[in-house]
C-alpha cells in the first residue's frame, strides 16, 4: 500500500543527547541506542472513523521520535500497518451497508491526507493486512509446526490459537497480572471463555472461514488472521528479529503488543522483540476517552475543512505530554493558535537573541522522554525575548524556524 508524501526536514547544526524514552516492559525511562538505521514499528489504524485527534496525538508522538533520531544522524526504517480486515471494520461496514473493502480504502486515503497535512514523516513501508495475507498465514503455519500454536478441538471451526506458555516470557511487556489480562482480553477482542483453549488468554492466530465472512485460501485452510499476528509478521519480515521500538497507544499494551512480541519471539527465539515498548496516553473528550465505540470523535479532516492550521493542531496536541491521558478542548486549540502566531511573528523579525541556547534546550527536553511542554516553553522564551527586547543576531530567527520545523514538525 502506498504511504503518503515525503516531508522535507531541515538539517540542523550539531546534535543533542541520546533519546531516552519510557519503556513499558521495564517501567523505566531508558536511553534508546539504535544503530545507523533505527527500526521502528508503530501500529497503524483500523480504517474507519479516521483520523480522530486520538489517532493524531499518537502518530505525532512517534513522529517526534522519528525526527529526533534523524537529528542525531540515524536513518529510520519506519514500518506501519493498516488493519484493513478485522471484526470492528466488518461490523462498521455492515452497520452502514458499506462494502468493507471500500470503507477501508476511503478511510485509509483520508488518514494519509491527514498525516500529510500534519507533516508526519511517512513510514518507509505502509502495509495492509490483506496485502500481507500470504506472509501472515505462513507465519502462523510456522508457529503451528513449531508447537507454539495449536488447533482448537472444534470439528466445525478448528481455529488456530497461540499458546501463551510458548516463550516462557509471556507477560513481560505489560507486566499485568492474570486477572487484568483476562479482563482486557475480554474487552479487546479476545475470547477467554471459549471452551477447549489451553489457556483462556491464548490469542487467535487464524480464524477458519465462516459463512458470509471474507476469507483467504492458505495452507491452514481458508480463513483470516487474528489481530496480533498481522503486526508481528509485518514488523518481523521488514525490520528483523529485534527492533528498536514497538509503539502505539496505551490501549495496545495488552493484549496487542504482548502477543505481538510473544508471536515474534516464539518464531525466532530472539528476546526481547523490541528494545523499547512505547505507549502514548489517551486523548479524551468531555471526560471520556475519544473512541470509535463512544463516537465522541473530533476529526482532523473536520478541523482542516474549517481552515484550522494543521500546525496549530500539532502544537495543541504537543502542548501536553505524550504519555498523559489528556482532554482535547477548544481552548487548547485557541492557545495553540496564539502560540503559533507569536512564534511566526518572532521568526519574521530581521534579527533576534542568540538561537543556540534555545536549540540546545529544545533538544535536551525532547531527548528527555519527549518533554514537549518544556520544549515548547523554550521556544516561547526565545519568541518573548525577540519580540520584547529585540536582538542583533540576524541568523537567529532562521535557525529557530528550522529547529522548530525539524524537531517539532511545526511550519512557521
Ligand atoms: N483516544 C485516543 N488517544 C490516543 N491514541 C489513540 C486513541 N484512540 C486510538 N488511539 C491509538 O491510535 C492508533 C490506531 O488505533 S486504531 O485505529 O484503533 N487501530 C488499532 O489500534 C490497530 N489497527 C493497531 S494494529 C493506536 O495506536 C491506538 O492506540
Ligand atoms: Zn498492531
Amino acid at each position: 500500500m502506498q504511504s503518503w508524501a515525503p516531508v522535507d526536514v531541515p538539517r540542523l547544526e550539531g546534535s543533542g543527547p541520546p533519546l531516552r524514552l519510557y519503556d513499558t516492559s521495564t517501567g523505566r525511562v531508558r536511553p534508546t541506542a539504535p544503530g545507523p538505521e533505527a527500526t521502528m514499528y508503530v501500529c497503524g489504524i483500523t480504517p474507519y472513523d479516521a483520523t480522530h485527534l486520538g489517532h493524531a496525538a499518537t502518530y505525532l508522538a512517534f513522529d517526534l521520535v522519528n525526527r529526533y533520531w534523524r537529528d542525531l544522524g540515524h536513518d529510520v526504517h519506519y514500518v506501519q500497518n493498516v488493519t484493513d480486515i478485522d471484526e470492528p471494520l466488518l461490523e462498521r461496514a455492515a452497520r452502514d451497508q458499506d462494502d468493507w473493502v471500500v470503507l477501508g480504502m476511503r478511510e485509509t486515503a483520508l488518514f494519509r491526507e491527514d498525516m500529510a497535512a500534519l507533516r508526519v514523516l511517512p513510514p518507509r513501508h505502509y502495509i495492509g493486512a490483506v496485502e500481507a495475507m500470504g506472509e501472515i498465514s505462513e507465519f502462523v503455519a510456522k508457529l503451528l509446526a513449531g508447537g507454539s500454536a495449536y488447533r482448537i478441538d472444534d470439528a466445525e471451526f478448528p481455529d488456530v490459537y497461540f499458546d501463551i506458555t510458548a516463550t516462557g516470557h509471556f507477560g513481560y511487556e505489560s507486566n499485568y497480572d492474570e486477572q487484568t489480562m483476562l479482563q482486557l482480553s475480554r474487552e479487546r477482542g479476545g475470547d477467554p471463555d471459549r471452551p477447549g483453549k489451553r489457556n483462556p488468554t491464548d490469542a487467535l492466530l487464524w480464524r477458519m472461514a465462516r459463512e458470509g465472512e471474507p476469507s483467504w485460501e492458505s495452507e491452514l485452510g481458508a480463513g483470516r488472521p487474528g489481530w496480533h499476528v498481522e503486526c508481528a509478521a509485518i514488523a518481523l519480515n521488514r525490520l528483523g528479529e529485534q527492533i528498536d521500538l514497538n509503539g502505539g497507544g496505551s490501549d495496545l499494551i495488552f493484549p496487542h503488543h504482548e502477543f505481538g512480541a510473544a508471536h515474534a519471539e516464539a518464531l525466532t527465539g530472539a528476546h526481547p522483540f523490541a528494545r523499547h515498548y512505547v505507549h502514548s496516553g489517551m486523548i479524551g473528550l468531555d471526560g471520556e476517552k475519544m473512541s470509535k465505540s463512544r463516537g465522541n470523535l473530533v476529526f482532523v479532516s473536520k478541523l482542516r475543512s474549517a481552515d484550522v492550521d494543521p500546525s496549530a493542531i500539532r502544537l495543541a496536541l504537543l502542548s501536553g505530554h505524550y504519555r498523559d491521558d489528556r482532554p482535547w478542548t477548544d481552548d487548547l486549540l485557541a492557545q495553540a493558535h496564539r502560540r503559533l502566531d507569536r512564534w511566526r511573528e518572532a521568526v519574521a523579525l530581521k534579527a533576534g537573541p542568540d538561537a543556540g541556547q534555545t536549540i540546545t534546550d529544545l533538544r535536551t527536553h525532547l531527548a528527555d522522554d519527549l518533554d514537549t511542554p518544556r520544549a515548547l516553553a523554550a521556544v516561547d522564551a526565545w519568541a518573548d525575548a525577540a519580540l520584547e527586547r529585540r536582538g542583533t543576531d540576524t541568523a537567529a530567527p532562521g535557525r529557530v524556524r528550522d529547529a522548530v520545523d525539524a524537531l517539532l514538525g511545526v511550519r512557521l
